[in-house]
């Protein structure tokens, strides 16, 4: 392998099919989850230090903890440059022979962009066969290879130069290019060829109204002077400054009260539960009563018969509610020939009447029972979709923070596993115990009335009960409780292989997936096994319990022989067993409905602790607010997270009603931040943002974002039609969509769909491309006519014709509004009536795209000299 293997640049168009396999290689690649597993895997320190020159620069990444840091679900704390660096590096570091690279540079600035390729695909890849799908087309002459793709086929194939020759179809896509970049930069204004730090010590920045110094600003975007300062003087802090996930909640000792309440309320409040409790009693009730009233039915006909001695005592039935009354009146009133004061049955109206009475409380049985079971059933499951209401609101309301320091298989964990103990299990549980509960009171209230003596033996049992079930309910309830919290790493897992299957699978760690998978599910299966184990060792013992009480009682029956009643004898031993049984049953059963309670807990906790974004209603904007589009931004400063540096420091600006506003920077300087601050994702440490006027602090999150539109980074699409996702709320009629599907160019694509707008998309919009993805959310956007658009690299994965087209469109559907626009490729805002540049968190530069032009001090210039590819000497 020492001969220089042959390189391969496919183009390709976002129009055309694309190499699926690349394309889902790219954009998995850039799930952080599996960057995270793959990196934690592979020696980081190893990884970095081989790909670190070539294509990371971590310190230009402004990561807190630098290769330390921890990188949340998806890569939600990396911006969209980092995201797509760190898939480069993982890349590299796998030394394979043969790259497919998705459009790498999409999402990188031109400084960086350019050192991914002359540094890392062009001299660390030099030995390896480098696919490489781009829209980058400035590189292309750097290319070994072109192939050019239209319609899902290859038009051309060559070199650079011969292509050109050619004049073919590469040609005429260069010629685009050029037009639209490069070209037109040119023929406005000479390029500098000034360093950046030469060309920016000593300008000045206007920012409508602010002036900042430029001697003030830092003079490199990198953080490099503070982690090297941090990092001297202690170690601990730098750790703890990288850490993203917080650890899982897990309560420790009884179940509170709070939790037991918060169930009840959800299930409707203290007296729905009082009346379910009664209906329980009553179904009990009416069953004894059934019971007593056909003892004494049975005795005032044996006592109407001459022979009656023949009575017999019959306890075969060994179910709880044959514990009662009936059974012992009949046994006393039997024995005793008590007076009866009811109608004779010899009489056929007395027949009747005990026949009727009978009867109806059989009926009564049916009924209460019927009302019993809708009532417990209906309060159990109202609870628990009361319950996962109230917790889905508080997780919806949740602010980023809490999705970025919590992984997705917490909240997963809470919605399932949880979740399923309060459908499923919970209501059994608590129908049996208020059975038992009932029974057992029950029981002892016609003990106490009948046969009182026996309740002396029923305390000691009672007592010792009552201590196996305190000796076990701790371990049982903390069992569980690790139980609840050791799933949530596996579901994340489960999760995060899901979603990056696209990556592991290429990169062929798919073992590794399935060893860490393997431990997670022994680490799970462990604490379940220990929790059953658990409830396992309290019922041997209570078992053994019960079975030592009843051979007690009847070695004492057999020793007492002749002193105590055959009849007595043999109405403790049937009491014995079933007491012993009942409370046996009820010490497992409240064992369980308390660990159980741990899942109610756990969702109580979401219900009651999770911070929510904050809900300001102080001003109500107008219905056509903003009808101007004005925003000013003032000495807004914003950080993720408390503990960490702020992302956005002093910024001022203001713009104008309907102006086209471009922002550009360096990856990570805080362009996508500077929108997750308009939209109120994240509050702002100090500062305002007024948009026509109204502080966007003091109005309602819904107010504020569903009058803004937005295209993100990563464009979101939803599992469902292709209409829905346009119009969710089904607003607009099939004319304005299919119009606003022309403008973004998709209109013929749908066409050829057999459902047309009834599409179906896959979740995620899998079965689109990037590209394909951001036009629909423009054809959204153009239908919500807003005021505001923001752009967030919204065209980056899209090809430089298709681009300029949608500029285009952009330009005339959106002509009164005011439009900011984020991007990477400098042509897309050259034509805006202002550029903003950022680095480090600051406006570092601001003014007409012509007068920074102009200006060859200007940092613009020197973005743009960097994207008219000056071959770096090797
Ligand atoms: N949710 C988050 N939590 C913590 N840090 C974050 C989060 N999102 C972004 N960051 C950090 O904030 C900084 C600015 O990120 P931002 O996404 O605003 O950059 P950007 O200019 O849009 O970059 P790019 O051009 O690469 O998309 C980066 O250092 C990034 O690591």
């Amino acid at each position: 392998m020492e001969t220089k293997k042959k390189k391969e640049i496919i183009i390709t168009d976002s129009r055309v099919t694309k190499l699926r396999t690349i394309e889902q290689l790219q954009r998995l690649g850039d799930t952080c989850k599996g960057a995270l597993q793959l990196l934690n895997s592979l020696p980081l320190h190893m990884a970095m230090m081989a790909t670190s020159i070539a294509v990371l620069k971590f310190k230009d990444c402004e990561l807190d903890n630098g290769d330390e840091t921890e990188i949340g679900d998806r890569g939600t704390n990396l911006s969209g440059g980092q995201k797509q660096r760190i898939s480069l590096a993982r890349a590299v570091y796998s030394d394979s022979d043969i790259y497919l690279l998705d459009d790498p540079l999409s999402a990188v600035d031109v400084h960086v962009g350019r050192h991914l390729f002359h540094t890392c695909i062009k001299k660390t890849l030099a030995r390896k066969t480098v696919i490489l799908a781009t829209h980058q087309l400035q590189y292309l002459k750097h290319c070994d290879e072109i192939v050019a793709f239209e319609d899902g086929g290859i038009v051309e194939k060559g070199h650079h130069d011969e292509l050109l020759l050619q004049n073919g179809y590469y040609k005429e896509m260069m010629d685009k290019f050029h037009y639209h970049t490069n070209t037109s930069m040119e023929k406005q204004l000479p390029i500098p060829s000034k360093s950046k730090n030469e060309d920016t010590s000593n300008s000045k920045i206007a920012t409508n109204g602010v002036q900042l110094e430029k001697k003030d600003l830092p003079k490199n975007s990198s953080a490099n002077s503070v982690t090297t300062n941090s990092s001297a003087n202690n170690v601990t802090q730098e750790k703890e400054k990288g850490k993203l996930t917080e650890r899982e909640e897990m309560v420790v000792g009884k179940v509170r009260f709070g939790t037991y309440k918060s169930y009840i309320n959800a299930a409707g409040g203290f007296m729905i539960c009082f009346l379910v409790m009664l209906s329980y009693t009553l179904t009990m009730g009416s069953v004894v009563f059934s019971d007593w009233w056909l003892g004494i039915w049975i005795n005032t006909l044996n006592t109407a018969t001459p022979n009656n001695e023949t009575n017999s005592y019959s306890f075969a039935d060994s179910t709880p509610s044959n514990l009662s009354a009936a059974n012992l009146y009949y046994t006393t009133t039997s024995s005793n020939n008590t007076m009866n004061p009811l109608p004779s049955p010899e009489n056929s109206s007395g027949f009747d009447f005990y026949l009727l009475v009978y009867v109806s409380s059989l009926g009564g049985i049916i009924l209460l029972t019927i009302l019993r079971g809708f009532a417990g059933a209906t309060t159990t499951i109202r609870a628990s979709v009361r319950l996962h209401n109230n917790v889905l609101k508080k997780v919806m309301k949740a602010p980023m923070k809490f999705f970025d320091s919590n992984p997705s298989g917490r909240i997963l964990n809470r919605f399932s596993k949880d979740m399923d103990e309060a459908d499923v299990f919970l209501p059994q549980l608590i129908d049996s115990l208020l059975q038992l509960l009932n029974t057992i009171a029950l029981s002892l209230l016609t003990t106490a009335i009948v046969l009182p003596w026996i309740l002396i033996a029923i305390v000691p049992v009672a007592i010792l009960f009552a201590i196996l079930k305190n000796i076990s309910n701790t371990s049982v309830r903390q069992l569980k409780r690790v139980e609840n919290v050791t799933r949530s790493p596996l579901l994340a897992h489960v999760n995060t292989t899901a979603q990056g299957l696209f990556t592991i699978v290429p990169f062929n760690q798919q073992k590794q997936f399935i060893e860490n998978s393997t431990k997670l599910i022994d680490v799970t299966s462990t604490a379940t096994f220990l929790f059953e184990s658990s409830m396992r060792w309290v019922e041997v013992r209570l078992d053994l319990s019960s079975s030592m009480i009843t051979v007690a009682t009847a070695l004492a029956l057999v020793i007492t022989k002749g002193s105590v009643a055959p009849a007595l004898a043999g109405l403790s031993l049937t009491m014995c067993i079933k007491v012993v049984g009942i409370m046996q049953f009820m010490v497992r059963v409240m064992n369980e409905v308390e660990a159980r309670f741990t899942s109610i807990e756990r969702l109580h906790h979401y219900e009651k602790n999770l911070e929510i974004e904050p809900q300001t209603f102080d001003t109500t904007p107008s219905d056509n607010w903003p009808n101007e589009g004005r925003i000013i931004f003032s000495k807004v400063e914003m950080k993720y997270r408390d503990n960490m540096k702020p992302v956005l420091r002093n910024i001022s600006f203001d713009l104008h009603p309907q102006m086209k506003i471009g922002i550009v920077g360096r990856t990570g300087a805080g362009k996508s931040s500077l929108a997750a601050a308009l939209f109120r994702l994240v509050q702002l440490s100090e500062g305002h943002i007024y948009i026509d006027g109204v502080d966007v602090s003091q109005i309602a999150l819904k107010n504020l974002r569903s009058r803004l539109s937005t295209i993100p980074q990563d464009p979101v699409l939803f599992a469902g039609t292709l209409r829905y996702n346009l119009d969710p709320f089904g607003k607009h009629p099939d004319s304005e969509l299919w119009s606003s599907l022309e403008n973004v160019h998709l209109k013929e694509k749908v066409q050829q769909f057999d459902q047309d707008l009834d599409y179906q998309i896959e979740e995620n919009g899998e079965n689109f491309s990037v590209g394909e993805r951001q036009l629909i959310c423009l054809a959204r956007a153009i239908l919500r006519k807003n005021k505001i658009l923001l752009l967030d690299e919204a065209t980056a994965s899209i090809d430089t014709q298709t681009d300029s087209l949608i500029q285009k469109t952009i330009k005339e559907e959106f002509s009164d509004c005011t439009v900011v626009t984020i991007a990477h490729r400098l042509n897309t805002v050259l034509h805006s009536d202002r550029v903003m540049i950022m680095d480090n968190g600051e406006v570092i530069e601001s003014g007409a795209p012509q007068d920074l032009l102009t200006d060859p001090h200007s940092f613009f210039n020197t973005m743009i000299a960097a994207q008219t590819v000056k071959t770096p000497s090797p």
